[in-house]
């Protein structure tokens, strides 16, 4: 079903390898995935990323569920491309579009064909009012009367806010930058002193700074809550109360990893240039503009830690000293490190220490982050260093690896401290652990100390290398740790002397999530716990409410609950929360 980890259909390496990668044709909605699969419709771990949800102000009916009957000569050709994936953000804010006007008005507006006619005259003013904040990050409005049922997105808006807009075909006008300047502040949760990067509004990255902090966490839980509610498919008694999210300690200069592009370069103006070493002023080096497919230029990144800002420059003024070698558009990636010979810490105790802080009603983790001067690297082939805790991870540069350091001995706390719950008796404490979809082993090297026996599975041949490599400098044995290349329903025939009632499975798949192969080994082999780990909460409920209904559904004598679900901040100022889901074997 998926392509193998390793295979990057759209991207390929050709020319100044060390730094750059060349991408074929002009990137979509995003770059090359963190999980190095593909071209993801956008990534959302990264500042560029770009949704066609965030396109401009869009209608947002559903393309795929309409079975067309008018004229197909009305949609404009991006419309008629337009197939919404489910478990997208089109998918989750067409959710929010039925709850908004109702499933009847959606089904009607769909059977008349009117799903994608905009009830807007050209160049006509409309003044809209937010009605719901989406999980995607931007808000939803209702065109006032007299128009029929329509939805509008409002990027930047929050709920109550108003905004007034001259609406262009497809009720696109004005850039989004603009936008955030005629929204009518809603003052009980906006505070646009809380602003810190220059580009806010004009880059596709950040959606969250006008906000406090609290309210950022609030605000995941509650993308948490809808998650379940709209994509689990479990009744709501089987769904437990969504805990607080978990704060990241660093809410500004947190990425450890920034991958800023430009695009190919106009033959036209390349002739008219005299290129001198400094940046032509068409030419830009950055992020997805919000609302637009255009990169915006960008010096420096807020969110994105120290080290990668000052790299950037140096690494910016050495692509305009060769600006005429570049054949096609570019992909850049900035990785902060440690230096080269930084070694494990032994193991201390500390590590053992439960990680939050309450800071009054606001919960964030405490961090245990390095305070050694970081570098940065842009080569892409070159290894970066990053310390987790007591154990030291290698990875290439271009390899996936978490963007937010200074949550991660909060994280991997908390993942073990669910596995291995306080009050637990002795006989049984679960004492081996499956890492699935396990990357270069960061759960499983991290968590090792806990356990008798770990097994990790990864599709990317390189990054189990790096995994091996990694248990190695950390002085884990193999008897201890094991990793092993392949499908990660392919782990459980490996793991048949682990005693399941004792056994831990974790989960970390791709935003797309798991799969029925996966989810069915996992069903047959009926480990203890299972925690599902997930950057797309969509997908994760998904996959957990398969999860419960198959296990029942087997009639064996026992089930799967869920215990606990759980928001870690992994990258303040945006709309993105990664999951944490617990779930546990039950008698039935
Ligand atoms: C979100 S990353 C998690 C990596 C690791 N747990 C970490 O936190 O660093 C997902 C990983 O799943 C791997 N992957 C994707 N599909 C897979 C499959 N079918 N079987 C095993 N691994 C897969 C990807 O290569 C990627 O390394």
């Amino acid at each position: 079903m998926d392509p193998p980890a390793t295979s990057q259909p759209q991207v390929r390496l050709q020319m100044d390898p060390e730094e750059v990668q060349h991408i074929d044709k002009k990137p979509r909605l995003g770059f090359a995935t963190e999980e190095n699969d593909a071209i993801h419709e956008y990534d959302d771990h990264d500042p560029e990323s770009s949704k066609e949800a965030m396109e401009g102000l869009t209608s947002v009916f559903d393309q795929s569920r309409v079975k067309r009957s008018r004229p197909q000569k009305k949609l404009t050709k991006k419309m008629k491309n337009m197939v919404i994936e489910p478990y997208s953000a089109q998918d989750v804010i067409f959710r929010d579009v039925i709850s908004l006007l109702g499933q009847e008005a959606v089904d009607k507006a769909i059977q008349e064909g009117k799903d994608w006619e905009s009830p807007f005259q050209f160049r006509e003013e409309v003044e809209l009012t937010a009605s719901i904040l989406s999980s995607t990050g931007e808000s939803l409005a209702i065109a006032p009367a007299p128009y029929p049922p329509w939805v509008v997105l409002i990027p930047f808006a929050l709920p109550g806010e108003t905004v007034r807009v001259r609406i262009h075909r497809n009720c696109k006008m004005y850039s989004h930058a603009e936008l955030l300047e005629m929204i009518t502040p809603n003052t009980e949760m906006r505070d646009d002193s809380l602003i810190r990067c220059k580009y806010f509004g004009q880059c596709a990255g950040c959606q969250y700074q006008m906000l406090s902090y609290e309210t950022q966490l609030d605000l995941k839980q509650e993308v948490l809550v809808k998650a379940y509610q709209n994509f689990s498919d479990l009744p709501q008694e089987l769904i437990p109360a969504i805990s607080p999210t978990m704060g990241s300690p660093l809410q500004y200069s947190y990425r450890t990893k920034l991958t800023p592009h430009f695009d190919r370069l106009p033959k036209a103006k390349m002739a008219d240039t005299v290129l001198d070493g400094s940046r032509p002023d068409w030419f830009k080096i950055g992020f997805n503009g919000s609302g637009t497919r255009s990169v915006i230029d960008i010096e420096e990144c807020p969110i994105a830690a120290p080290a990668i800002n000052e790299g950037f420059g140096p690494l910016r003024e050495r692509i305009y000293k060769r600006l005429y070698t570049y054949k096609q558009g570019v992909s850049l990636v900035l990785r902060e490190s440690l230096p080269t010979g930084t070694r494990p810490r032994s193991h201390s105790p500390s590590f053992g220490l439960r990680p939050q802080i309450p800071m009054g009603r606001l919960e964030v983790a405490e961090t245990t982050s390095d305070t050694e001067k970081k570098v940065c690297v842009t080569d892409q082939r070159a290894t970066v260093r990053e310390r987790v805790g007591d154990t030291i991870f290698e990875y290439p540069a271009s390899a996936f690896f978490q963007n937010n350091n200074s949550i991660l001995v909060p994280f991997t706390s908390y993942i073990r401290d669910m596995i291995l719950p306080e009050g637990t008796s002795p006989q049984s404490k679960v004492t081996h652990l499956v890492d699935a979809y396990c990357g270069n082993g960061l759960f499983a090297l991290t968590l090792a100390s806990s356990f008798k026996r770990v097994a990790g599975i990864e599709l990317d041949v390189s990054a189990i290398q790096w995994a091996n490599r990694n248990a190695q400098m950390n002085k884990v044995s193999e008897d201890k740790v094991s990793f092993l290349a392949g499908h990660a329903a392919n782990i459980f025939e490996t793991v048949q002397d682990f005693p399941r009632d004792k056994t831990a499975v974790i989960i970390d798949p791709p935003r797309r999530g798991s799969d029925e192969k996966f989810i069915e080994q996992l069903i047959l082999f009926g480990s203890q716990t299972v925690v599902y780990v997930s950057c797309n909460a969509h997908t994760q409920a998904r996959d957990i409410g398969m999860i419960i209904k198959q296990s029942e559904a087997l009639k064996r004598g026992n089930k799967y609950v869920l215990d606990s679900v759980r928001g870690f901040d992994l990258f303040p100022q945006t709309a993105h929360v990664e999951s944490i889901a617990v779930l546990r074997l039950v008698p039935s």
